[in-house]
């Protein structure tokens, strides 16, 4: 038989107090409100966290109005979550569904909304009950973040580079900034996995990633490992004349990590670089990469270490 408040007799006395023990036993945050908004209820759940909150301890919800306290909150989810309890309370809608983000100064949380009108009552009633799903949340944040960087690196992987370089490209087209995409193949890495190991080829590889990182320190830079020893650096706000100082940089800052390949050699550095103004070029984000590609190819040819920059 399911347990609910029109079968009391599986262990309930029935009564109003056992009813509330029920709902003070739930780890929801309850308030049951009226179609004016005004609260009706609230559950021991809903005290304790408006006291964790801020709230004076005992404080009496009693009368205070849920719909407007929502519609005079600043943030959006909060407006969102008020039209979706009026188009239930319209009939509009059966049941009403919020994930929403609150914050706090210390620690990041999320909580679920759920709302939905109160059944067999003369009154029109509605239930609203909010659930801590902090650590769901940090779970899919995690695995999204893992589906978008490279496990051996750190760095993001062609996925993240795909959405970044689409971003910025439209970023720099509104905001007239010239764009750079820089790809970089290592020299010699082959040699240096033969010679000692891929393990140690593994730690060469973090090594270059630690260096790429440190040249993408803004917002709108990014640096990313496409697989095996080839790289690729968004940046954002920047024109031929810093790329080309920039890729200069890049190349010494990894030679001089003194990465041996064998005997005769050691692991350098080819960079591609391509610049230009999204806004004024006719080209797309996939002819950038078609030019730092070519760019690169350049590079290699011309006796690797070194970069070859193309304006576009
Ligand atoms: N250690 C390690 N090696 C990798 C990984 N992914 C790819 N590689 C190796 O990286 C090497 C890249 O090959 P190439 O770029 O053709 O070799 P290269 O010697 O750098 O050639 P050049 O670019 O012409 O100088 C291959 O030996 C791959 O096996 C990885 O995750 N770890």
């Amino acid at each position: 038989m399911p347990l609910c408040a029109s079968t009391p007799d599986v262990g309930l006395s029935g009564d109003a107090a056992s009813l509330l023990a029920l709902l003070d036993s739930l780890e929801e945050q309850i308030v049951v409100i009226d179609k004016a908004g005004t609260i009706h209820f609230t559950n021991l759940a809903w005290n304790r966290f408006a006291e964790e909150n801020g709230m004076p301890a005992g404080h009496n919800w009693l009368g205070s109005n849920y719909l407007k306290v929502c519609d005079g909150a600043g943030e959006a989810h909060s407006k969102e979550a008020a039209e979706g309890i009026r188009r239930i309370m319209s009939g509009r809608q059966e049941r009403f569904y919020l994930e929403y983000p609150c914050h706090s100064p210390t620690t990041q949380r999320w909580f679920m909304m759920r709302a939905c009108a109160v059944s067999g009552r003369e009154q029109a009633l509605f239930i609203i009950a909010h659930i801590n799903i902090t650590e769901r949340k940090l779970l899919e944040l995690k695995v999204a973040s893992l589906s978008m960087h490279d496990p051996l690196t750190g760095l993001a992987n062609r996925r993240l580079f795909d959405n970044f370089l689409h971003n910025e490209w439209r970023r720099s087209q509104r905001e007239h900034m010239p764009l750079t995409l820089m790809l970089l193949d290592l020299d010699n890495f082959k040699a240096c996995n033969d010679c000692y190991g891929h393990l140690a080829g593994d730690a060469y590889l973090q090594l270059v990633s630690k260096v790429l990182k440190s040249f993408c320190k803004r917002p709108t830079d990014l640096a990313c490992r496409f697989g095996g020893d080839e790289f690729a650096l968004v940046l954002g706000n920047t024109g031929i004349d810093s790329a080309r100082r920039m890729a200069g940089e890049i190349c010494l800052a990894i030679a001089d990590l003194g990465i041996a390949a064998d005997d005769c050699h050691r692991v350098t550095a080819s960079l591609g670089v391509a610049s230009c103004s999204p806004d004024t070029t006719g080209m797309s984000e996939t002819d950038l990469c078609a030019v730092a590609d070519s760019a690169l190819y350049q590079a290699k040819d011309g006796g690797k270490n070194g970069c070859y920059c193309l304006v576009c």
